[in-house]
């Protein structure tokens, strides 16, 4: 897990005031850890196309030139008067080495973009739009500097945003190179240390990106265990039956020692699962909401008031009576329009998907504030798992998912760590994980996953 910040000027503040770094020093910093993404893949004398804007985002691609200088055949190109000291001293250093500084864009193998990072303020002008749109059509290797030009402290773009292989980002990782707007254009992201390790840089956050490592699978290290001992998922079956039985078959191959479905009306269902029309005696979870369509209220409330940890997906976050779990630790798996209704229904917020996508990490936090006890798992390009104060963020997942049923089967996958005792928060973390890796593991192409495909992936972990 690796640390996120909503901003790290107040990082860079305490490097200067408590560890006596300058500017100057964070700087180089910044430039030697760009000139190592280059130097590590690309061979000497490779041509370098440096694009620097006026602030300091601009005076660390200045920066950089000077350090390639006479080993790569660098062409800085400074579109407008610089503004920012710091720029122009790099400038005065740069000019007395006898960097080549250019009039015109010219395509190179390498192109970094350091027009704009944290400082970009107002929407990207005509002229700034024009040179991104070019740098965006060459087949250069694109780096970006700290953040690629476009994308605004929140994450989104208003205009147009540079489209990066690699992003070196300063210092450490930021809330606006996760949001889901940003996920196409980041690239790989890379953090530089700035004169001390991030440990030393980086201070107390409750902000977290999940790394493959975060993913615990329910192995099995007991000897002396029977179906039981790996608990019983009951899935309440709606009016759309599949999805309850995607998840049901999600849960079992995930490592539930027992899953039946809740369902009134008969269901071809494989043998191993079991159909039921109460809670069974023996249920350790529950998991409901998804395909329910209409529904029995007294049935679902007394589901809903029930004391055992509870996955619940879809349809019921349009519904009043879902107030009744959210007191509890109950695990809830919105998509984006079903988070909306969500925050609707709690009286929180009444907002369109499109204000959401903007403000993803701010509502999430609303949310939570109001309900500390619940997981709230928001469902996007890159989801968020959410309780109480903590964010985590997995990034791991693909349109490869964007299907019908995947959203199913994260259900009967949070549901079956939650059957066999895993915590709320580590159940979805887990779940989450184990969705997104499996699919970025099916190989054939990147449109044909099917949900059982998906369940055969998560088998292979
Ligand atoms: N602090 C540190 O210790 C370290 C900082 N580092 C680096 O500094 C970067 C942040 O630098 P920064 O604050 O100077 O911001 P930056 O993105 O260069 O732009 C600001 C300039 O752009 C202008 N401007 C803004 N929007 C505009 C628009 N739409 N259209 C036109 N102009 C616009 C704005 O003008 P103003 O609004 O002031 O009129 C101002 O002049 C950070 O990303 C990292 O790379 C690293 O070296 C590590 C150490
Ligand atoms: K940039």
């Amino acid at each position: 897990m690796q640390n996120i910040y909503y901003e790290v000027g107040s990082l860079d503040k305490r490097c200067y005031e408590q560890f006596a770094l300058s500017e100057d020093l964070l700087m180089e910093h910044a430039a030697l850890a760009l000139e190592k993404e280059i130097t590590k893949t690309f061979d000497k004398n490779s041509s370098v196309l440096i694009v620097s804007g006026m602030g300091n985002n601009g005076a660390d691609g200045i920066a950089l030139a000077r350090l390639l200088y006479k080993t790569y055949d660098v062409k800085l190109y400074i579109p407008f008067e610089l503004k920012s000291p710091m720029a122009k001293l790099q400038l005065k250093r740069a000019q007395l080495l006898g960097v080549n500084l250019i009039n015109e864009l010219q395509e190179c193998d390498i192109v970094v973009d350091s027009l704009f990072g944290s400082g970009l303020k107002r929407d990207l002008n005509e002229a700034s739009q024009k040179i991104i749109e070019t740098l965006n059509s060459y087949n250069s290797y694109k780096i970006a500097c700290d953040i690629p030009t476009g994308i605004d402290f929140k994450g989104d773009i208003s205009t147009l945003a540079f489209f990066a292989d690699v992003t070196v980002t300063m210092g450490a990782l930021k809330t606006s190179l996760f949001t889901d707007t940003a996920k196409d254009y980041v690239g790989e992201i890379v953090v530089a240390n700035l004169g001390v390790q991030r440990e030393v840089y980086e201070t107390k956050t409750d902000l977290f990106l999940l790394e493959k490592e975060d993913l615990k699978l329910p192995l099995r290290d007991k000897k002396n265990a029977h179906k039981g001992t790996f608990g019983h998922l009951n899935v309440v079956i709606g009016s759309k039956k599949g999805a309850g039985v995607i998840a049901a078959k999600a849960a079992f191959g995930f490592g539930a020692g027992l899953v039946s479905v809740i369902c009134h009306e008969c269901v071809d269902l494989p043998y191993h699962i079991m159909q039921t029309h109460n809670l069974s005696e023996n249920c350790t979870a529950i998991a409901l909401g998804m395909g329910l369509g209409i529904y029995d209220e007294k049935e679902i409330e007394n589901i809903l008031q029930s004391k055992l940890p509870t996955i619940i997906d879809a349809d019921l976050f349009y519904e009043d009576i879902i107030k009744i779990a959210l007191q509890k630790e109950v695990v809830l798996t919105p998509h984006p329009k079903e988070f909306c209704a969500l925050l609707n229904v709690c009286e929180l917020a009444d907002i369109k998907v499109k204000e959401l996508q903007k403000n993803r990490f701010k509502y999430v936090e609303m949310f939570c504030k109001k309900y500390p006890k619940v997981v709230l798992l928001l469902k996007g390009a890159n989801v968020l798992i959410a309780q109480n104060e903590k964010i985590f963020v997995n990034t791991f997942g693909s349109a490869v998912l964007s299907k019908g049923g995947s959203g199913d089967v994260l259900g009967g996958l949070v549901g079956s760590l939650l059957a066999q005792g895993y915590k709320p928060l580590d159940a979805a973390i887990s779940a989450s994980l184990a969705h997104a890796i499996a699919a970025s593991n099916y190989k054939k192409n990147n449109y044909s996953l099917i949900p059982s495909d998906l369940v055969e992936e998560v088998k292979r972990l």
